[in-house]
C-alpha cells in the first residue's frame, strides 16, 4: 500500500522556538529547514510513500522542499497547525482519493525510510492510527485510511487527544527514528545519537562552529 504524506511546516523565522537556548535567532531557521529537508528526503525514499505534500507559507522552505520532490500546499486558512493539516488533507485527496493519508511532523531529522514503512504498514490495519512521540506525550504521525477523515488534534498532549478521538495507538518497537521529534536541545542530542540526515549534520556543524 502506498501513502500520501502531509508534512506541516510553519514559517522558519517562527519555528523551533524551544530550541532558542541551543541555536540563536540567526541559526535556528536554518536548523528548522535542515530538519524538514532530512524528514522530507527520507519520506520520499520510503517504499510505502507515494507522494509528499508540505503545507507551508515559507517561501524559502517551499522552494527547497519542492526541489526535493515535495508538493507545496499553501498554509490556509491561517488557523494554526490542525486547520492547515485539514486543509492540506482535502487538497491532496482531491488528487488521490484512493490513497491512505498520514500527517507526519517536519522535525524528524533521524527518520529512516524502513522504520517509516513499518509504521505505515502497521497503520494500514486501522481506519485511523497514530504514533506517539519519543517523549510519550505528543504525536509524530497520524494516519487515516482512504475515505476516512484525518481529524488531526496535534499540539500539547496530543497523544491523549488522538487516543480519545478513536485513533488506534501504534505500539511497534524499533521505530525510534519516526518517534524522535526535536523540540529541545535534549531531543537534538537524542536524534544525533540515532544518526541524523546530511542537512541536519551540516547545520549542527555550523552551530558548533559559531
Ligand atoms: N503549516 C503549518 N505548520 C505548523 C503550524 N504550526 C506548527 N506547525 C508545524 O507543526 C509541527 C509541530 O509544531 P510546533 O511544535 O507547534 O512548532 P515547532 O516549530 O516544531 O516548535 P516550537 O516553536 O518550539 O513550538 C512542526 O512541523 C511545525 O512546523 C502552522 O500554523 N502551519
Ligand atoms: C505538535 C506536536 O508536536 P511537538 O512535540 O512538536 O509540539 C504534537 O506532538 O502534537
Amino acid at each position: 500500500m502506498q501513502w500520501t504524506l502531509v508534512i506541516p511546516l510553519k514559517a522558519l523565522a517562527r519555528a523551533k522556538s524551544r530550541l532558542s537556548d541551543t541555536a540563536d535567532d540567526g541559526l535556528r531557521p536554518g536548523l528548522a529547514l535542515a530538519f524538514a529537508q532530512d524528514t522530507v528526503a527520507a519520506a520520499l525514499t520510503c517504499a510505502a510513500v507515494r507522494d509528499v505534500a508540505v503545507v507551508t507559507d515559507d517561501v524559502l522552505a517551499g522552494r527547497e522542499l519542492a526541489a526535493l520532490g515535495a508538493r507545496i500546499v499553501p498554509d490556509e486558512p491561517a488557523g494554526g497547525l490542525n486547520a492547515a493539516l485539514t486543509h492540506a488533507a482535502s487538497v491532496v485527496r482531491t488528487r488521490s482519493p484512493e490513497s491512505p493519508l498520514a500527517a507526519l511532523n517536519a522535525d524528524l531529522p533521524a527518520l529512516r525510510p524502513l522504520e517509516l514503512t513499518r509504521v505505515l504498514d502497521a497503520a494500514a490495519a486501522f481506519p485511523r492510527a497514530f504514533l506517539p512521540d519519543a517523549a510519550g506525550t505528543g504525536t509524530t504521525l497520524l494516519a487515516a485510511a482512504a475515505g476516512r477523515e484525518l481529524l488531526p488534534a496535534f499540539g500539547t498532549d496530543s497523544r491523549i487527544r488522538h487516543r480519545a478521538s478513536g485513533a488506534v495507538e501504534i505500539t511497534l518497537g524499533a521505530v525510534d527514528s519516526v518517534r524522535q521529534d526535536v523540540d529541545t536541545g535534549d531531543d537534538l542530542r537524542a536524534a544525533l545519537t540515532l544518526g541524523v540526515g546530511p542537512r541536519t549534520a551540516a547545520a549542527v556543524a555550523a552551530l558548533k562552529a559559531a
